[in-house]
């Protein structure tokens, strides 16, 4: 478990897959599989280079493994990142099929070591390809999205409660990304009441989410320097950067986005700066834990109890951190190297 992006071997193995006829450039991290076999989403987008793939891929593994010992689950941490080459084809397209089934004959190597789910770019149907190859996928039957939104708004629930001393009627949310997650965690937190600005490089997504919710648009470049209550991050990764911190004009920062920081002084940054930021891995573990949930078959009470035990995961960690003088995130470190060492 690290979080140094630049050395491979932070990481208990990294594999590149190359398949020249189907232009398939991918990377599996696994990076810790003391809890278990390492699960972790395939996410599918363009990268600069090779090497941000495998640092994109090595860090969102990384975070995964503190995911599944803060969210208590028996997995350990893993990740893949496909490399994008223009426009993503089309959902069962010859094309898409083809890559992932090739995709998840890589996959199958691992003997069972990384199980793949849908990440950024990837869908259900991709996963079921994948199964369809012989490699064990997860997320095969239902979209985890909702789920990671339900626990995602617990968390900003329990740090507006904590940081703020209120409930979310009159909050104002802005929400980075109007997908999967980011639209059903606008939508939860406007029907509590409290005020969404969302946005999404998809002005046409943007639109409808807002509109539907009764909320209003705000430009995508402008999303992260609202003047807003709670920002919540859910595009993509590392937005949060050492520049943006003295711009901001939130209280708190909750989402669901992997990886959301930049780096890690950037905690330290946010603390000075009396802005509170719950650990993105603990706030998105709803969809992990919705994938356990059919996995070992938990009802749908059982379900939402443990979405719900995210808030109070947040109350913990954020009492812990206040208590300690510590940023959210060592406090949460603190916390998986315990669960890790077999002591939590
Ligand atoms: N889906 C899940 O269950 C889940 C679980 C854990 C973490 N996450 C993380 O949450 C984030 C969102 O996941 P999702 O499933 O909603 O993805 P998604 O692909 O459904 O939605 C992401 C949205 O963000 C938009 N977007 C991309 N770049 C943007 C930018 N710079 N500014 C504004 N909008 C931008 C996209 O157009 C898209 O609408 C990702 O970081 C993902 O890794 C998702």
């Amino acid at each position: 478990m690290s979080n140094d992006a630049f050395d491979v071997f932070a990481s208990e193995q990294v594999i590149t897959c190359r398949d020249d006829d189907l232009g398939l450039r991918a990377v599996i991290a696994i990076d810790d599989t003391t809890l278990g076999p390492g699960f972790g989403g395939t996410r599918w987008r363009p990268y600069a280079s090779q090497a941000a793939a495998v640092a994109e891929a090595q860090r969102l593994a990384a975070a995964m493994t503190l995911k599944h010992a803060l969210a208590e689950l028996p997995y350990g941490g893993a990740k893949s990142v496909i490399m994008a080459e223009g426009p993503l084809p089309d959902e069962g397209s010859e094309e898409r099929t083809a890559l992932m089934r090739r995709f998840g004959e890589f996959v199958s190597r691992t003997a069972g070591t990384y199980i793949p789910g849908v990440d950024m770019g990837t869908l259900v149907s991709d996963m079921q390809v994948i199964r369809e190859s012989g490699a064990r996928a997860f997320c095969a039957d239902a979209d985890p999205g909702p789920y990671t939104a339900t626990g995602a708004y617990a968390a900003m629930r329990a740090a507006v409660r904590h940081e703020l001393d209120r409930d979310m009627a009159g909050v104002r949310v802005a929400v980075q990304g109007a997908g999967h997650v980011g639209a059903n965690l606008a939508r939860f937190a406007a029907e509590d009441g409290a005020q969404v600005l969302i946005a999404d490089v998809d002005a046409e997504r943007a639109r409808q989410v807002a509109d539907s919710i009764g909320g209003a648009v705000v430009d995508p470049d402008a999303v992260l320097l609202s003047d807003c209550d709670v920002l919540a991050p859910c595009a993509v990764a590392r937005v949060i950067t050492g520049e943006v911190v003295p711009q901001l004009r939130c209280r708190i920062i909750s989402g669901a986005a992997n990886d959301t920081l930049d780096r890690p002084e950037v905690a330290d940054d946010l603390k000075a700066r009396g802005i509170t930021f719950v650990p993105d891995f603990i706030a998105n573990a709803g969809g992990v834990l919705q994938v356990h949930a059919g996995e070992v078959g938990w009802s749908d009470l059982e379900l939402d109890a443990a979405l719900q035990r995210i808030g109070t995961r947040v109350a913990e960690v954020l009492a812990e951190a206040e208590e300690t003088d510590a940023t959210p995130i060592a406090a949460s470190l603190a916390r998986a190297v315990r669960r890790l060492a077999g002591q939590a």
